[in-house]
């Protein structure tokens, strides 16, 4: 990861997007993410039942965090505009995804909504979270919001048609992959593109610190998957 400064960087791009500069500076952990064997396996359908059912539950840990953060930044946005797409998110998560595809994966796998046992970095991206929630600091909250769902369209985006049939994993992808999702990442990009050029230099390696500590809890979260 390097930590070339925004304006140094800026200068010498034909597109200097704030967004491109956080994730270019996450390189090579970001591709290791997007490319990541556990993600791959996700995506042909073939994770043992085992490692799914662990994934999930700590997933769902994660989830109930991320949807807390998405209630900060409904709170924290600067424009009723910018409150929108995160309030419509909010419901998406408590409806389809909460109700829906985690508690069917669950039920079908056998596993818990609250395992007894957090895994180390499970804990560590909940308290990644909670430090952006809790700083009520816009461009911080979006930086942990849009690596999640970057990261997640990035790997979907790979699957190959047909998609395998089983839902845990056909859902799964489809969640990650469709003209919604990739709006809604395009959404995210855009407002850290919008409020990180005019941000003071420290605060914007302020918000790179925090893009490059989820991005490596991304890697670690899929490293978990993996060694389980
Ligand atoms: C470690 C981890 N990182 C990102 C996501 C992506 N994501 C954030 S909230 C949500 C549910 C609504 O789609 C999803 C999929 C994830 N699940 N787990």
């Amino acid at each position: 990861m390097s930590g070339i400064s925004y304006a140094v960087w800026s200068a010498s791009v034909a597109d200097p997007a704030f967004s491109e500069w956080l994730r270019s500076a996450c390189e090579p952990e970001w591709t290791a993410v997007v490319e990541h064997r556990f993600a791959e396996e996700i995506n042909r359908g073939e994770v043992s039942d085992d490692k799914m059912r662990r994934y999930l539950e700590q997933d769902f840990q994660f989830v109930d965090s991320f949807t807390a953060l998405l209630g900060a930044a409904v709170a924290s946005a600067d424009s009723f505009e910018a409150r929108v797409p995160f309030s419509r998110f909010v419901g998406q998560i408590a409806t389809d995804t909460e109700r829906s595809y985690f508690h069917r994966a669950l039920a079908e796998l056998g596993g818990e909504l609250s395992p007894t046992v957090l895994e180390p970095v499970t804990l560590d991206f909940r308290a990644l979270m909670d430090e952006a929630r809790t700083s009520q600091n816009y461009a911080l909250i979006v930086a942990v919001l849009c690596v999640a769902e970057w990261v997640y369209l990035g790997w979907a985006s790979r699957a190959k048609q047909p998609l395998p049939e089983n839902f845990l994993y056909r859902e799964w992808i489809e969640l990650h992959d469709g003209e919604d999702f990739r709006a809604w990442v395009g959404f995210l990009r855009g407002e850290l593109d919008r409020v990180g050029p005019g941000l003071g230099v420290e605060e914007q390696g302020r918000v790179l610190d925090f893009f490059q500590r989820a991005t490596r809890l991304e890697l670690r979260f899929f490293d978990m998957a993996d060694a389980q």
